[in-house]
């Protein structure tokens, strides 16, 4: 993701782009709509048939009338009835033809909205889901939220009515346009006159609610991401005490909201009496110049009747296909930023020929591996560790020394940006996604539950364990007795009322779906910190279980755990300036001996 090009959401901020680069955005959203219509080509050509017909329909009314009175009035008085039932009967099929053609139009274009909708939804939702965690350690939630809801909600009004009237009206404007001519040049040439003062009214408003909207559009957005920022923190608002300024600060920004759309209000408030004015004084002429001509006898009363009702028709699409333009500003800024998200790539690429690894020894070498997050600080300046199979780790050092970068490198949330880190001699990079998540999992402090029973989230960890399975994970790691007392026992949902679990009794339960993982790594950050210590001793018996016969890597600020290490690194600085067993560590004069006695210290 980079900030200096449009590319992917890199330009999503920015608001000063290059020629060039607003031309690559705008192409960006068309490849994507592109690619949402394709699969709808045959419906869309249905539909545009169906439409045409309609309309045609339609705008036959007033020539039919225009037929029935000057034709068929004089021949009536003649005792032919004839022409005025043709013109009766084929006014009345116009109608029904219209009226039924519309509605299949208004049915197929729905069906054709859903399934674009119902693609690009999808397509949002894999992308974000597969995009790797840098992306989503910068792109906010907020943001994310939305592309997936008030950006699909805008192309969605798009799809569902703007496009229709576009096209209805665009078309029936046509065809009116077609039909006054061929009744009435005179007529047709007032209209066409009309459209000038038309065409400047509509390109001032343009201009003008071009920027309008775009501003309701970031306030909008601003609101959502400062609502979605203060609940998902909502934990440290209450606890800071920070409603007051949220409060002020929220404000300020539906404030803005306000009076950008207020701004939106007015400038409709001068479009529309505008357009009334137009089509009002257009009629008028036409009536009057008319009126004239059929005194000389140069048009017919019935002609000039459908000239009128012609005119006063060619105006009613014109409202809503102003509003098409407001729908479709929006429905396009939310195109570019859905089509930004879409084309980002994942900065973890899965392998393109990747290497299957069936049974894993678990042993895991960093050679020569520097990192650096996105920022460019270098986090790893150059590592090199080899951690035979089957070893348990203790990773110590002091906050930000790199511990959980390293853990996030073994999980292969990040690659290494010099160097390789293998598994059994596999660099990850290569390895089958699949098989690295069956080999490494990491167990963190997080301990993250989703929404079901507590059976289904131990089975995160094999998708087709069966209960007993599932039970002796639980006992393995000491966490069967809570979950029996809990009021449905493993069927227990842990969203509901009565079903909400304690810190460290989600931990444990995140300890049981490692356990049933069974990987070959398993990697633990700060994972043992919110037990308390009954709860630590418990899990210490549970860890020796749960560590036999895998590589172990454990995060620890508790020193407690580190006695179960075969190893001890002491991490600073993105380098390892201590390793060896505990009790060599211990019984030397280093930074771990240190710690340790003082830790022994605090314990007194
Ligand atoms: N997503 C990130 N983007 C940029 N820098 C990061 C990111 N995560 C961590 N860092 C930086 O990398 C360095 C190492 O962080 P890391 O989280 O690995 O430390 P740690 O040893 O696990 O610390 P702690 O014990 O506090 O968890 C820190 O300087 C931190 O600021």
């Amino acid at each position: 993701m980079s900030q200096t090009t449009v590319s992917g959401v890199g330009g999503e901020e920015r608001d000063d782009f290059t020629r060039a680069e607003s031309q690559q955005i705008r192409e960006r959203s068309l490849r994507l709509l592109g690619s949402l219509l394709r699969p709808e080509r045959s419906r869309l050509l249905v539909s545009l048939v169906v439409v045409v017909i309609s309309t045609a329909a339609q705008v036959a009314g007033p020539a039919l009338i225009a037929f029935g009175i000057d034709s068929g009035l004089p021949a009536l008085l003649a005792n032919d009835w004839m022409p005025v039932a043709l013109a009766g009967v084929a006014y009345l099929l116009a109608g029904i033809v219209g009226a039924v053609l519309i509605s299949w139009f208004t049915v197929l274009t729905a069906r054709i909205s859903q399934a674009i909708l119902l693609d690009l939804r999808k397509r949002v939702f894999v992308q974000t889901q597969k995009l790797s965690l840098e992306f989503h350690e910068t792109y906010t939630s907020g943001r994310i939220i939305s592309r997936q809801t008030s950006d699909l909600d805008s192309i969605r009004e798009l799809l569902d009515s703007g496009i229709n009237q576009l096209v209805q009206g665009l078309l029936y404007m046509l065809f009116i346009g077609i039909a006054l001519f061929a009744l009435d040049w005179a007529s047709g040439v007032i209209l066409v006159v009309s459209l000038v003062p038309l065409l400047i009214l509509t390109r001032w408003f343009q201009l003008r609610s071009q920027k309008m909207f775009r501003l309701t559009r970031v306030a909008s957005a601003k609101l959502i991401v400062k609502f979605v920022e203060t609940m998902t923190g909502i934990r440290a608002v209450q606890a800071f005490r920070t409603e007051k300024s949220n409060d002020a600060e929220f404000n300020g920004l539906t404030e803005d909201y306000r009076s950008a759309n207020a701004r939106v209000i007015r400038l409709f408030g001068i479009f529309d009496p505008g357009l009334v004015l137009i089509g009002n004084v257009t009629v008028a002429v036409v009536l009057l110049v008319g009126a004239f001509r059929v005194i000389d006898g140069q048009v017919a009363v019935g002609v000039l009747l459908a000239a009128v009702l012609y005119t006063r028709r060619f105006f009613d699409p014109m409202e809503e296909m102003a509003m098409f333009y407001n729908s479709y500003q929006s429905a396009a800024a939310a195109l570019e930023k859905i089509s930004g998200v879409l084309e980002e790539q994942p900065s973890v690429p899965d392998p393109v020929k990747p290497v299957d690894l069936w049974s894993s020894t678990g042993a895991v070498d960093f050679d020569d591996v520097q990192f650096s997050y996105q920022n460019g600080r270098v986090v790893l300046p150059n590592f090199s560790l080899r951690i035979p199979s089957g070893q348990t780790i203790a990773l110590v050092g002091s906050t930000g020394a790199g511990k959980s970068t390293l853990a996030k490198l073994i999980s292969r949330f990040y690659d290494p940006s010099e160097g390789r880190l293998t598994l059994d001699g596999i660099d990850l990079r290569d390895l089958h996604p699949k098989d690295l998540r069956r080999a490494i999992v990491m167990v963190t402090q997080e301990a993250y539950l989703f929404s079901g029973t507590v059976a289904d989230n131990i089975a995160i960890g094999k998708p087709d364990a069966s209960i007993d399975e599932i039970i002796a994970a639980t006992k393995a790691v000491g966490a069967h007795d809570f979950i029996e007392n809990l009021p449905n026992g493993y069927e227990t949902d842990v969203n509901k009322r009565g079903g909400r679990v304690s810190a460290g009794q989600r931990q444990l339960i995140s300890f049981a779906r490692a356990f049933l993982a069974d990987p070959a790594v398993l990697i633990l950050d700060e994972a043992t910190a919110s037990l308390d210590i009954p709860s630590e001793r418990l899990v210490q018996d549970a860890l020796q279980t749960l560590l036999a016969d895998r590589t172990a890597i454990i995060i620890a600020h508790r020193l407690s755990t580190v006695a179960i290490a075969d190893r001890v690194l002491v991490m600073e600085h993105g380098i390892i300036v201590e390793d060896g067993s505990p009790a060599d560590l211990i019984a030397g004069t280093g930074r771990f001996a240190q710690l340790h006695a003082s830790w022994r210290q605090s314990l007194v």
